[in-house]
């Protein structure tokens, strides 16, 4: 099938085009062209207040850009989509959700709450779409490792361990790609580790990942394409060996800094 691309080449999973948010008065995010591709993933780097929680909103449409006659976020091609075809074609953990869920439930509820994208199951939910969403949620915990907390209640664990719980959440979405705003964001080495490990997993098992990340160390050797952003434009985009270098990003920082490449995995020295 052709999809909206045109010459035969297929429409981009996301194609923003001409998209201006505006707050307080000014461009926070203004973005003049940025695709990706169907099965793709990349990772998006950028400073304290580059738009890239901003560009999240965006793509999840959890904020709205300027009004246009032609939406400047299109997916698939499809230029009129509900915000439920939205989340089962991402599925965004994020901080905020992190403070949403940190309630008195065990973990498998809030899993299973991702099946509907509530907060832990729905009130009044028939007994067999409970059993269900168990189900499914249990499998999402398997998968990525973390069966052994099902029955935890959230406020009892770590905030790595919250963040994993969060990610086997957006999975029982089934979503097509998956979106982290800062996953690593607050956690220990360990809780990096795992919450990296994890990220690496839900690649291979085939969801393509819109990465967001100040840390280089976040991008996983299976994201091959880096977008930095700097005050609310995209300042670089393309193959990560090509954009993680110590001039770009001693630009994108504005700090002199080296970049390390140890077998794949990334990282920013400064000399402080
Ligand atoms: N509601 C708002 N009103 C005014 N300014 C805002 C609002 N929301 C965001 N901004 C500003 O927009 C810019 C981009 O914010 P955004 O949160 O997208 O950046 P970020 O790259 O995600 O930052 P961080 O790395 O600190 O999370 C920042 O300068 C921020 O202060």
């Amino acid at each position: 099938m052709q999809g909206a691309g045109g010459h035969g080449s297929p429409a981009p999973f996301i194609c923003i085009e001409d998209a201006v948010v505006q707050r307080a008065g000014r461009a926070i995010l203004s973005i003049d062209s940025l695709k990706i591709a169907e099965g793709e993933s990349v990772a998006i780097i950028g400073p304290n207040g580059s738009g890239k929680s901003t560009l999240v909103g965006l793509i999840a449409r959890t904020l709205l850009p300027l009004h246009r006659d032609n939406p400047p976020v299109v997916f698939r091609g499809q230029p009129r989509i509900t915000l439920s075809e939205i989340r089962s074609l991402v599925g965004v953990v994020s901080s905020t959700m992190q403070e949403e869920t940190s309630v008195h439930l065990p973990a498998l509820d809030i899993v299973a709450g991702g099946v509907e994208g509530t907060l832990g199951l729905r009130p009044r939910m028939d007994e067999r779409d409970v059993a269900r969403a168990r189900r499914i949620a249990w499998e999402c915990m398997e998968q990525i490792g973390i069966a052994d907390l099902a029955e935890r209640d959230m406020l009892t664990l770590s905030t790595g361990q919250a963040r994993r719980v969060l990610i086997a959440r957006a999975l029982a979405g089934n979503p097509t790609a998956l979106c982290f705003d800062e996953p690593c964001t607050g956690l220990d080495p360990e809780g990096m580790h795992y919450v990296r490990r994890t990220m690496r997993h839900v690649v291979q098992a085939g969801h393509p990942l819109v990465l967001v990340t100040h840390y280089l160390d976040d991008i996983v050797p299976e994201i091959k394409r880096v977008i930095a952003l700097k005050d609310g434009h995209v300042f670089a985009d393309g193959p990560k060996e090509e954009i993680l270098t110590d001039r770009l990003m001693s630009a994108l920082f504005d700090l002199s800094v080296l970049v390390t490449n140890i077998q794949g995995r990334y990282s920013l020295v400064t000399a402080y």
